[in-house]
């Protein structure tokens, strides 16, 4: 097999939600094309520090805080490299085009500049992914209680909803999960169903969440739909790295009401059962928003929750 090139790649984000790209310089293989700033690790060093001395010597810039994100193996025709992805929310100095190549702070969501390097496809769509995430809770809070609830942290900015409301009859699932996609719909959130593939495509929702079971049985990622699932373990998180799933969520990191008998990971475990995966994994359990710095530290792309989010 062909060696694997490894690289530290930094998704540079700015407040506005934009992310910055550069144009690969003239010489280089690819030249022309889109990419995060990066470059490859050299012999000796850490993926944090090949990241330093690349940003300084591409861009100019020093970043303050660079928390890993996710990993990437991508095979071009001539080589394979594995793509170390970390975020950088803060920094030092106005990035510019040290090696005269052009920069573009772009939405991940609607990017203006291309072609985009072909591994970079993915990272644009787990970057649309919001950092906050929310599971419904209609059976501890009552329908008006819970209502009013969503529609307050859909004004806050939520964007992304889990139904999960194992206690419904199916006709008061799909009421319900219709209400959930209406009141989404009228900011642009998403909503994805919890176990049921077939509800969430006849409600025109966003996709499907796999409880562990349904994760380790499915055969293929359904189709056409944003889809993720519930980890508990890297036996979990594998399988649905393999499926090629969008996102996972991994509980529990602290002890919750929701399985009180269950020992809680905490911060170290969860870092270390994360490492190298490559799509973006939430830390679920007893969380809230004012976590959201320490789940980035430990390689988190945000929190999800059942209780915090509803506060
Ligand atoms: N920097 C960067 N590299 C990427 C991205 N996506 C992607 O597939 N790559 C690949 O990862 C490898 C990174 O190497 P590079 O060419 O940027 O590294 P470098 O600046 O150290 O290269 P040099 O030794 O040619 O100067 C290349 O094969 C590149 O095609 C990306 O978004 N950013």
């Amino acid at each position: 097999m062909a060696e694997i090139v490894e690289a530290a790649v930094a998704v540079i984000l700015r407040e506005d939600g934009k992310v910055l790209l550069g144009q690969r310089p003239e010489g280089k293989p690819w030249s022309g094309w889109w990419e995060f700033p990066g470059g490859k690790i050299e012999a000796g060093e850490t993926p944090f520090h090949a990241l330093q001395r690349e940003l300084q010597e591409e861009i100019g810039i020093e970043a303050e805080v660079a928390h890993p994100w996710i990993t990437r193996v991508f095979s071009y025709p001539d080589r394979t490299v594995k793509l170390r992805f970390f975020t950088v929310r803060r920094w030092h100095r106005e990035p510019h085009g040290k090696e005269n190549q052009q920069l573009s702070w772009e939405l991940p969501a609607a990017v203006n500049v291309s072609p985009m390097l072909p591994a970079n496809t993915p990272v644009l769509d787990a970057l649309q992914l919001p950092t906050a995430y929310a599971i419904t809770n209609l059976a501890e809070m009552g329908e008006a209680a819970f209502f009013a609830a969503l529609d307050h942290a859909l004004e806050q900015g939520l964007r992304l909803v889990q139904v999960r409301e194992k206690q419904l009859s199916s006709d008061e699932l799909e009421r319900f999960s219709r209400e959930v996609v209406r009141r989404c719909a009228v900011v642009g959130a998403r909503v994805v169903i919890n176990g049921d593939i077939e509800l969430a495509r006849k409600i025109g929702a966003a996709g499907v969440h796999l409880p562990t079971a349904q994760l380790m049985s499915l055969e293929a990622k359904p189709e056409g739909m944003l889809c993720g699932a519930s980890c508990h373990n890297r036996e979990e998180l594998e399988r649905a790295s393999e499926l090629g799933l969008d996102y996972a969520l991994l509980a529990s990191v602290n002890a919750t009401k929701t399985h009180p008998d269950t020992q809680p990971l905490g911060w170290d475990r969860f870092a270390e059962l994360i490492r190298e995966l490559p799509m973006p994994v939430y830390a679920l359990g007893g969380l809230a928003k004012s976590d959201m710095d320490t789940a980035w530290e430990h390689g988190a792309h945000g929190v999800a929750m059942l209780r915090g989010i509803w506060r």
